[in-house]
């Protein structure tokens, strides 16, 4: 595990874009999974903004590890953000994305999803493998969409499953830990003293850092990468 701290959040934009530019920079087609909310907004912004031009994109294929059960035009979709703030901005073939159907009957499209991921991407140990998955953390130790209320979802056999935000019973569609896990690389991106407490937490393993779901990303074969600012930094000082 590698931990990169830097004093704001446009220098994680800028650091995590050069990691992405490193990454896409092969012969081989790499598959990502994107994180949503709205901290890829200031990243995505960056590495259209700055590696737009320079990153053969047709060798990069687009996932999400969450998405919500909203329609693709919904303020509350991740891949709408993702468009907004990136695959508008670069040459990107149609195919290379293969975006949640928010749309879809939430179980429904879990299942469609599990079996996208089989088809479309590389195995490890019969498991599919990504080669970059992009995490954000929510400031209840969540991470995709599995919530210390129903932390059990990660340890589902399944490669993706139905969650529910448990504020706003919103649903969403979520990979699990065994896709995680399995990833060549895994980049957590937290930013803002909202995280702070629960990275220092997780990473000092205080109070209730078992019970967040953020805690229990450890890539079996790959490297894990913390980009946190600062702020969300503020408790490991
Ligand atoms: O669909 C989502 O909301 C995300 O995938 C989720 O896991 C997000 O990464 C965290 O909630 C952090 O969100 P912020 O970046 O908005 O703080």
């Amino acid at each position: 595990m590698k931990l990169k701290i830097y004093d704001t959040k446009e220098q994680v934009a800028k650091e995590f874009s050069e990691y992405f530019r490193y990454l896409a920079n092969s012969d081989q087609t790499i598959h990502v999974a994107l994180s949503g909310g709205s901290t890829p907004k200031i990243i995505f912004d960056y590495l259209a903004t700055h590696f737009g031009n320079e990153i053969d994109w047709s060798k990069i294929n687009f996932y999400w590890g969450d998405e919500r059960c909203v329609a693709p035009d919904d303020s509350e979709s991740n891949y709408k953000m993702t468009v907004d703030h990136l695959l508008s901005k670069i040459e990107i073939p149609e195919e290379n994305i293969f975006r949640v159907l928010g749309e879809n009957e939430p179980k429904a499209e879990a299942v469609r999803y599990s079996q996208l991921l089989d088809t479309e991407l590389p195995k490890l140990n019969d498991i599919p493998q990504f080669d970059l998955v992009m995490l954000g953390m929510g400031d209840d130790g969540h991470t995709v969409s599995i919530f210390p209320d129903s932390i059990k979802l990660w340890d589902d056999k399944e490669n993706c499953v139905v969650a529910v935000h448990p504020d706003s019973g919103q649903k969403r569609v979520t990979i699990t830990g065994k896709i995680v896990n399995n990833a060549k690389a895994v980049a957590f991106l937290v930013t803002g003293a909202g995280k702070a407490e629960k990275v220092q937490e997780i990473f000092k393993k205080e109070k209730d850092f078992a019970s967040y779901p953020a805690n229990l990303v450890q890539p079996k074969h790959g490297e894990l990468i913390w980009f946190l600012d600062q702020d969300a930094a503020s408790g490991l000082n």
